[in-house]
């Protein structure tokens, strides 16, 4: 044997050895550490993050985290550094407003790049001063009296779905696509006052929706393993031989690139310039502060707009009528509400979001509907800080990976009641105020504290207009094969095959609805 085939293994074989040695000690000095050792929990939890791969892989994430806290209790240790908690009373600990908590590096794979870049957007950003930072010039876009300025641009898109019912009268539609194509419409119009076109062209425009679940499936499983992400999607190189050689989607640069297409066209057609638009809003700030914002800034926003608040609204919206049409009893109260309204002249052609905020019922049901069904159903996770934390009475160490999945403190019966997992609006009635507020704290639909949802009016002012609009004109009758819906999560809980039918003729099923409930 030569000496050249017996020298490389010779310097080899002890590097892989040492490698080894040093990553079997890491993984089992990780594994028993002390404070996290007592926790109960899956036995190969402990040992690596790629259980977590393993259970969440079917998209089952609501159930998955439900059992486990069924089975070990309130704090269960789920990875070698990362607990699920289920204890509401821990809220405002992790998340409230003064909580030091920051976001965990599950939120790194949710980045977008912008000129080959990695840009951290208002959502994904760990660190709060850049928070701050991304915040402060968008912040009053996002308050009330801001959102019911876009009303107009909402009801735009509310009229061509209608007409679009209208003409599929009879026919079985895939709703699940209709709305998020209306969702998505509507938050092109809000971020532009600009339509991608998905409703009139009653497709899936540039693969984005596709591909966006692409990319959150990606985000859901990896996030478990955020350490790989720099050497898969959070690496240029691999990104481009993804995309060039292997045609797989990216649905950020495709939101990029439209967004600075309308920024292009916004800029060249100066005269259209008094709408209630994201892009609109921020344009005319420049001019009356002279305070540019970087193009990076603005490209940032505006995308994170079309990435974060499409999906969520559309999740949610497919959760109220889904959940109406699965409970008669519900959908009759609901729709009797509306009757009521509408014969007493109190509701305007285009629902306002004043209006809908006047049905306790529809309120109740909207509240009801994303309780149950969380758009984001995963652990928000955190970062013990500096000091470290009791949770559950259980002592923890800075930089420990806490979170709370939605889901599960939202079925929380000695909150919610016995009834926790079913769909029954009323709750949201026959609670008292001490009660309320209790069940209120425990919503984390949106998120809470420091880093809620910014766009939560938007939803609200949306999904109020939207519903009773709907139901009013016409009447919705479940028409798939199958008897529920399917309902894959990976980090947004979205659902498919929710297939039914639209009826106009709203009069007759006025009197059947003002019989007793
Ligand atoms: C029903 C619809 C929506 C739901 C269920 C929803 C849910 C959430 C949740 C749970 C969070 C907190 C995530 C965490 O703590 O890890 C969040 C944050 C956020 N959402 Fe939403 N969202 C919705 C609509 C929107 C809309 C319409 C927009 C924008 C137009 C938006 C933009 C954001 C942003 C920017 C953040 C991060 C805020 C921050 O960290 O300061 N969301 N959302």
């Amino acid at each position: 044997m030569a000496m050249s085939d017996v020298m490389p293994w010779v310097y080899v074989l002890p590097v892989i050895g040492f490698v080894s040695l040093y990553w079997i000690i890491g993984t089992l000095r990780l594994a028993y550490r002390t404070d996290l050792s007592p926790l109960p929990g899956p036995k190969w939890a402990r040992f690596t993050g790629l259980y977590r791969v393993y259970r969440l892989w079917s998209g089952q994430a609501p159930a998955v985290y439900l059992q486990l806290h069924e089975q070990y209790g309130p704090i269960v240790r789920t990875g070698p550094n990362t607990v699920s908690i289920a204890d509401p009373a821990t809220i405002p600990t992790i998340y409230g407003i003064s909580s030091n908590f920051l976001k965990s590096k599950f939120y790194t794979t949710l980045t977008t790049t912008y000129n080959g870049e990695i840009v951290d957007s208002l959502f994904t950003t760990r660190d709060p001063a850049h928070h701050k930072a991304l915040k402060r010039p968008v912040a009053g876009k996002f308050s009330m009296t801001s959102i019911r300025t876009m009303e107009p641009l909402v009801d735009e898109c509310s009229e061509i779905f209608i007409r679009s019912m209208e003409d599929l009268e009879g026919q079985k539609v895939d709703l699940g696509a209709w709305v998020q194509w209306y969702a998505f419409d509507v938050i092109g119009m809000i971020t532009f006052n600009r339509r991608f076109g998905f409703m009139e062209e009653r497709k899936d425009i540039l693969d984005m929706i596709s591909s966006l679940e692409f990319a959150l499936k990606y985000a859901g499983l990896i996030g478990q393993v955020p350490y790989l992400h720099p050497w898969l999607a959070g690496n240029q190189i691999v990104m481009k031989i993804m995309e060039r050689i292997l045609h797989l989607p990216n649905p950020a640069r495709t939101i990029v690139e439209f967004t600075q297409e309308c920024i292009d066209a916004y800029d060249r057609n100066e005269k259209e310039k008094e709408t209630s638009d994201f892009l609109t809003f921020l344009r005319l700030e420049e001019k009356k502060n002279k305070d540019t914002m970087p193009h990076g800034d603005l490209i940032n926003h505006l995308s994170n707009n079309l990435l974060a608040g499409s999906d969520t609204t559309a999740i949610s919206l497919r959760a109220i009528l889904y959940y109406l049409i699965q409970t008669p009893k519900s959908y009759k109260r609901l729709q009797a509400e509306i009757d009521d309204a509408d014969r007493a002249g109190k509701l305007s052609k285009f629902v306002t979001y004043g209006e809908g905020l006047e049905l306790e019922y529809l309120q109740a049901v909207m509240k009801e509907a994303m309780r149950l069904h969380p758009g984001v159903s995963y652990p928000l996770e955190r970062l013990v800080p500096e000091g470290g934390v009791n949770l559950c009475g259980q002592k923890l160490r800075e930089g420990t990976n806490v979170g709370i999945n939605p889901v599960v403190v939202h079925q929380n019966r000695a909150i919610f009641g016995d009834d926790a997992a079913k769909f029954r609006p009323e709750r949201w009635l026959e609670a008292g105020p001490e009660q309320l507020k209790i069940m209120e704290r425990t919503l984390l639909t949106f998120g809470t504290g420091t880093r809620s949802c910014i766009g939560k009016n938007i939803s609200l002012m949306e999904m109020g207009k939207f519903v009773p609009q709907i139901l009013r004109q016409f009447e919705l009758y479940w028409a798939s094969e199958k008897p529920e819906w399917t309902v894959n999560t990976y980090w947004f809980a979205r659902q498919s095959d929710f297939i039914v039918k639209f009826t106009r003729g709203r009069s007759k099923i006025s009197q059947k609805l003002s019989l007793p409930i």
